[in-house]
């Protein structure tokens, strides 16, 4: 990646913004109030700053919401930890409140399959990756299937499979958790070998209780990391589409910070090509993004109902700090190692 052809801030001769005088001059106090994610790639810029604080601020919400609410606090049933909800069922503050409730059996429940089909919908339309319904391979269609990948190997590792249980599981037990009707001696021989390893979902299928460890939100993980994956490769086409200003950096090969809106097609150029779509691919543009903000929208409000009615803050906490950790490995550590970059790319680069 050629990066001799200086960035467009540096060559601008008169400073327009105040930001434009500050990136000018020395360590004054008006160039360290530049946003974080000016001077380290790793970090999200101030617009992707507010879309993320959703995450915490929504949880934080959730929680508050349960303590408060005339409905939770008047509800028949007490919120019960060892069956992570409102028990018994029928006692329950709302219809979000039982684990029945349609959105979670088929849209939570199945949420990696949802995000999936949003993100494949948009990578086969949108023509910021290619031509629109056409299979046409191209780099940036390669790029975010490899994003995926990450991210479905980060879903998988975190609550179905590692090597045996699932993370969320392994989690559970190493913190002094156990299926109770493990604890009874003639029906652990019953099991046999092959449970030996228990999961949260064997044990339940079992009729047991799954008690006693720290159990990682599983939702709460799912949830934000599915809604997230949606939107920040959905994000620079929106953004672009409205013909707004584009603030990622990132770090070429010879560790200079560069915007992204000056690369284009790997090479950091003086003025960026604008985009022109025609009638057709605008359609596209359209029906992509709208899917994916579809089970964006929903998602969040399973993470709302989440934090509302099920879990302790603490479970919550954790799901949230295992999602972020993927967003990150995913979104931001490409923006500062170019290595990772050249095999994940990025979203709209
Ligand atoms: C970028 C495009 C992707 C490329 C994919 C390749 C081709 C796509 C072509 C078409 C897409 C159409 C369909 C997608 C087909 C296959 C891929 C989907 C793979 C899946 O994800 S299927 C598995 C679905 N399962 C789930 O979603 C389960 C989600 N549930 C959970 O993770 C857990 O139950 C929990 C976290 C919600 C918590 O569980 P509990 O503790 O409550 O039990
Ligand atoms: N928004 C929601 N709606 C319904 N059930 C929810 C929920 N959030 C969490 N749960 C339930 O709470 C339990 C713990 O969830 P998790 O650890 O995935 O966050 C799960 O119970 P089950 O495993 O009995 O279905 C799950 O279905």
């Amino acid at each position: 990646m050629s990066n001799s052809t200086p960035n467009r801030r540096i060559t601008r001769s008169t400073p327009s913004t105040i930001k434009d005088l500050a990136d000018g001059l020395p360590d004054t106090p008006i160039k360290q109030m530049r946003h974080p994610s000016e001077t380290s790639p790793f970090l999200p810029t101030k617009l992707e700053t507010l879309l993320l604080a959703i995450y915490p601020v929504t949880l934080v919400l959730g929680s508050l919401f349960s303590l408060l609410a005339y409905s939770t606090r008047s509800a028949t049933s007490k919120y019960n930890p060892i069956h992570q909800s409102y028990y018994p069922a029928a006692g329950a503050p709302s219809y979000f409140a039982t684990k029945k409730n349609i959105f979670n059996v088929y849209f939570v429940k199945k949420g990696w399959f949802w995000t999936t089909l949003a993100l494949a919908a948009f990578v086969v339309t949108h023509p910021s990756l290619g031509p629109s319904l056409r299979p046409t391979v191209t780099r940036r269609r390669v790029q975010a299937v490899a994003r995926w990948g990450v991210a479905t190997t980060v879903w998988m590792l975190v609550t179905q499979w590692c090597f045996g249980p699932a993370l969320v599981d392994r989690n559970f037990k190493l913190t002094g958790g156990a299926c109770e009707i493990m604890e009874d001696p003639i029906k652990r021989a019953e099991m046999g070998r092959k449970q030996e390893f228990f999961t949260a979902q064997a044990c339940k299928a079992s009729g047991g209780l799954w008690k006693g460890g720290h159990d990682i939100s599983g939702h709460v993980f799912l949830l934000i990391l599915g809604s997230a994956l949606l939107g920040m490769e959905i994000l620079p086409a929106i953004l672009r589409a409205r013909g707004l200003n584009e603030e990622r950096r990132v770090r070429v090969g010879s560790g200079k910070v560069v915007k992204t809106r000056s690369i284009v097609d790997g090479t950091v150029k003086d003025t960026p090509v604008p985009v022109v779509l025609t009638e057709t691919e605008e359609e596209y543009t359209k029906l992509g993004i709208k899917v994916a903000v579809g089970v964006v929208g929903l998602s969040w409000w399973m993470l709302f109902m989440t934090a509302a009615f099920f879990h302790t803050w603490f479970e919550k906490f954790t799901g949230f700090l295992v999602a972020f950790t993927a967003i990150f490995l995913v979104y931001f550590l490409p923006r500062g190692v170019p290595e990772v970059r050249a095999v994940l790319g990025m979203p709209g680069l």
